[in-house]
Parts: structure tokens; sequence; C-alpha cells
């Protein structure tokens, strides 16, 4: 494909002619072969700017930077926001892309969501896909990608590479890292979600108005004009909340809300039942039924936002709240590991911010009859605000604590316990991962319950960083599972 044709595709206009065949695209120097084009982005630890003259030896046709950076010996596209110039260029080689796709932000529940959607559309006939912290998973394979959001040219190669597999829906991941870096966008979004909004992630965008607003992008630039916004409006109606039906509104897009004040799919009442939960819900006048087979409220939400998304995008309303009903539960959210020799059942969940330790709390507390044990630890390298309100609320919803190790990444281990600990003093601390799940195993009695809680799907503890950064093979589920069955044995 010719440079200029790319361009104008693109919308973006060139200051030559723009002859050069195309190859690809790279956004690291070391990638780039003859033919490609190059994105110079200023980063957090470098400034790509500077491998540009190395990026045009290895045979770049085009260099996108800002106006200001020094380009020769290629075309310069220059643009003020380059990662977003970059962005819609590959969008316009990487295709075909599926014909529906959608995107889903808020702090918690993406994950969750995007996997339920591509569930709901596979009951339903349709060749369907996630992308997400989990990878990229359709119904024959699961590939993991390291990171929610990779890059760019990762995330519409892939999109492209599921549409040419056959793949026509398309459910992802919107990370507020990945929107505010033009990671994740290029495509047609034809419906978004937002989840809910709560303390994360404050390390990278240093305060919760700068970390909506990289949220907000998904309603304000990236959907697509007409398309629908499906907003979680829950029992709380917090301000957040608000504020994204403002945005959504605001581009005139097709407001859904969902939840206890939802006016799209009302959700009137919850009961948890032994192994799940059954929803009474209000959909276009008419109350309706769904038998969830997945505990807790949170679960409950994001089952209905993905309905709402599935609905919005065209599938049949009875088929999509039918489907509900045999959604599998979603890896490392609420699993439920092991059950210990005295009969204790061991859950393995995600949670890492205050509010998603909450919600698995909350989801577990109707179904514990004597007591929860949470094992859990705090990430290095992450938001370290948001470490003694974890502890906080592991401490307020359980009654034994054990504070452990989950990532210390470049960080002391001991600190960033003891900052957890500030929020929940009566604690038990045991930084070895293993032998915190083994001493919650131990301690737990047949009505107790106990949550691993931060790592879910997780297959590594990672220590260190940059150059001595190691992963160290880990997986809470096989652990718990081999804690339990050691107890059996002993
Ligand atoms: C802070 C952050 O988000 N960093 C991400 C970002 O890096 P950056 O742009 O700052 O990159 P940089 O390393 O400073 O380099 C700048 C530029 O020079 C280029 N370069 C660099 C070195 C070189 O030799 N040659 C070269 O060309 C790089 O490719 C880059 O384009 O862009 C990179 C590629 O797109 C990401 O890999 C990287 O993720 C880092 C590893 C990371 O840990 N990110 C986490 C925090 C993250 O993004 N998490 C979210 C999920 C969070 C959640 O959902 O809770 C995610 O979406 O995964
Ligand atoms: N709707 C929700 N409300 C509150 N908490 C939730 C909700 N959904 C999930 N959680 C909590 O957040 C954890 C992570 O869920 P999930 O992986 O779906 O979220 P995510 O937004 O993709 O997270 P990440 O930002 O790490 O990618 C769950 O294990 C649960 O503890
Ligand atoms: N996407 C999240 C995952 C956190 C998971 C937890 N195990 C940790 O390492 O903090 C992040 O990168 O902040
Ligand atoms: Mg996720």
């Amino acid at each position: 494909m010719k440079l200029a044709s790319l361009a104008e595709t693109a919308g973006i206009a060139l200051a030559v002619a723009g002859e050069a065949e195309v190859t690809g695209f790279a956004i690291d120097h070391r990638k780039v072969a003859p033919g490609t084009v190059f994105g110079a982005f200023r980063g957090a630890r470098v400034n790509g700017e500077d491998f540009t003259p190395a990026a045009v030896e290895a045979g770049a046709v085009a260099v996108v930077a800002r106006p200001e950076a020094s380009v020769e010996g290629a075309v310069h596209i220059a643009d003020a926001e380059p990662r977003r110039a970059f962005a819609r260029l590959a969008a316009a080689f990487f295709t075909p892309v599926p014909r529906v796709i959608v995107a889903v932000t808020g702090t918690n529940g993406k994950t969750s969501i995007v996997e339920m959607t591509r569930q709901l559309w596979r009951m339903g006939g349709e060749r369907s896909a996630s992308i997400g912290t989990l990878g990229v998973t359709t119904s024959d394979e699961s590939v993991s990608t390291g990171l929610t959001t990779p890059d760019i040219v990762t995330f519409l190669s892939n999109m492209s590479g599921l549409a040419r597999e056959g793949v026509t829906h398309v459910a992802y991941e919107a990370s507020s890292h990945g929107l505010d870096q033009f990671r994740n966008e290029g495509v047609p979004v034809a419906a978004g979600a937002f989840t809910n909004f709560s303390r994360d992630h404050l390390d990278y965008h240093g305060t919760m108005e700068a970390y909506f607003a990289a949220k907000m992008r998904l309603f304000d630039e990236v959907l697509q004009p007409g398309s629908a916004a499906v907003i979680w409006h829950g029992e709380d109606d917090s301000e957040w909340t608000r504020k994204a039906i403002e945005h959504a509104q605001e581009r005139s897009l097709r407001v859904l809300t969902v939840g206890e004040r939802g006016e799209f799919i009302r959700l009137l009442a919850r009961t948890p039942t032994q192994l799940g939960q059954t929803l009474e819900i209000e959909y276009e006048g008419a109350r309706r039924t769904i038998n969830l087979p997945l505990i807790g409220a949170y679960q409950a939400a994001n089952a209905l936002t993905a309905c709402a998304l599935a609905i919005a995008t065209g599938s049949p309303v009875g088929q999509v709240l039918d489907s509900a009903n045999r959604l599998q539960p979603v890896r490392g959210r609420l699993e439920r590991a092991a059950i210990t020799a005295m009969g204790a059942p061991v859950y393995v969940d995600y949670a890492h911010t205050p509010d998603a330790l909450e919600a698995a709390i909350a989801a577990l507390r109707p179904h514990v009859e004597g007591r929860l044990i949470t094992v859990f630890g705090a990430g290095g390298d992450r938001d370290q605000g948001k470490r003694a309100p974890m502890g906080a609320a592991a401490a307020a919803g359980s009654d034994v604590v054990i504070v452990t190790d989950d990532n210390p990444r470049g960080e002391d281990a001991a600190t960033i316990r003891a900052a957890v600990l500030e929020g929940a003093p009566d604690a038990i601390e045991i930084g070895d991962r293993r032998a915190a799940i083994a001493e919650a195993i131990r301690l737990a009695g047949a009505q107790d319950i106990v949550l691993v809680a931060g790592k879910g799907h997780e297959q590594g503890q990672i220590i260190g960083s940059g150059e001595s950064m190691r992963i160290l093979p880990f997986d809470d589920v096989q652990v718990a599972r081999e804690c339990a069955g050691a107890e059996v044995a002993q």
C-alpha cells in the first residue's frame, strides 16, 4: 500500500507525494524493516525520537513524530499528538477488522465484561473474541499478550488477524493507560461500556480527574458517532457515573444505563443462591428472570453490562438473556480453586484495588457461615496510595487478614507490606505468598471461606525491575490446590 493512500484514508495531510510502498508499522526501532512507518514517541522511560536515525537506517520510509522532532531521510509526518496520528495511519493499513467491535473501560470489571460479552455472542452463534488482560481469547484458544493492551501495532494486527480468521465480533478492554497513550483505538467501535470508577493508577495519572479524563476518551473520541454508551448505574449513584453519562450525552451517544438505577436494563432484585444468584430485571417494561451461575453483586453487574453490549450491537434480547443463564466463570475472578480437608472453599480473585477487595468480600459474605480469611498484598511500582485503603477494605470485611506479597517489582516487599498493614493493623504478616496461602488454609475450619486476592489468573511473581527483573512461576489457583492437598495428605 502506498503511503499517500494510507494517509488519505486516515485523513492525514502529507507535505510530500508519498509514493513509498508501506510494508508495516513499528513503534520500536528494533522492529523496523524496509518499508516500515516508525512512530517516534516520547515515553515514560526514554524518548523514541532519539531512535529516528536508527529507524531510518533500518529502512523506515516515514516517521510519525512531533513537528519539532528532527527527521532526515524519510517522510516526516508531523503531528502535535503523534501517537494519535500513528494510530489512525496504522488503522488504515491493518484491515479488514471484525464487523462488530465493542470496548469496555472503568476501574474494575473490564476483563470480566469483555470475556462475558464474547461468551454471549458465541452462544448466539457468532464467531467472537475478547482482547484484554487475559490475552486474546477465542472459542479455540487464549493467547497471552503480557499487558492488557500491549501496543497499538499489536492491537491493530490482532484485530485484523482475527478478522482474517473469520471472527466477526470482538470485545476489547480499554485500559486508562491504553486510552491515554492511544494504544487501543483506530478501529470502528460500535458500543462502549463504562463500569465504575475508584482509586487506582494514581502513580501514572496523578489525580482522579486525570485518571477519569483518560477513561472518558473512550466516549469523547474513540466511539463512533451515534454509537451506544452502556453505563453501569448502580445503587450507589456515584458522581463519576453521572459524569460519564454527561460525557456520553455531550457527544450525542445512545446512552444505555444498566443497574439498580438503570433505564435500559433495570436490576430489580438479586437473590444469592448456593452456586449463583437469581436476578430480577426489567427490560422494555417487561420483567424477566436470569439464573446467573456466578456469585456476587459485582459479577451480576458485569454480566448485565455484557448483556447490554450484546443487545446494543444487534443480538436478539431473548437469546442474550437466556444465554446469561449459562455464562461460564471468568478465570481468576472468584474462581473456586480448592476445598480444604476441613471442607472450606478457597476462592482466587483478581481484586487489586480497595473497591475490588470490598466487592470480592461482599460477594463471598453471604456464603460464609464461620470466618472469612483474606490473603492479599499490593503490587510494587504501582499506586502507593491505594495500599493502606486496601488494607482497610480487607480488615473491614474479613475476620482474619493475612498480608503477603504480590509482584513487589522494583520495590522492597517489606515496605509495601508495611504500607498495607497501616490500614489493617491486626493483620498477620507473611511475606512468602505460598506460606501465607498455606497458613490461611491451615486456619480455616469447616464453616470458613478463604479468599486469595490480587493475582487471579497471573502465572508469576514479579521480582525486581529493569535488567534484574525476574518472574518466578506462581499460580494462586495451583498453590491453593497444592496447599489444600498437603493438608489432606497430613
Ligand atoms: C507506563 C506505561 O504504560 N508504559 C507503556 C508505554 O511505554 P512508553 O511509551 O512510556 O515507552 P518507553 O519505554 O519510555 O519508550 C518510548 C518509545 O521509544 C521506543 N523505543 C524504546 C527503546 C528502544 O531501544 N527503541 C525504541 O524505539 C518505545 O517503543 C516507545 O515507543 O508503552 C509501551 C508500549 O506501548 C508499554 O509496553 C509500556 O507499558 C509498561 C511496560 C507497563 O508496565 N504498563 C502498565 C502500567 C500498563 O500499561 N498497564 C495497563 C493495564 C492497567 C490496568 O488495566 O489496570 C495495560 O493496558 O496493560
Ligand atoms: N463491577 C465490578 N465492581 C466492583 N469490583 C469489581 C467489578 N468487576 C470486577 N471487580 C473486582 O475487580 C477484580 C478484577 O476484575 P476484572 O479483571 O474484570 O477487572 P479489570 O477492570 O479488567 O482489571 P484490570 O484493570 O486489572 O485489567 C475482580 O476480581 C473483582 O475483585
Ligand atoms: N493491571 C494491573 C494489574 C495489577 C495486578 C496485581 N497483581 C499487581 O501486580 O499489582 C496493574 O498493572 O496495575
Ligand atoms: Mg483487565
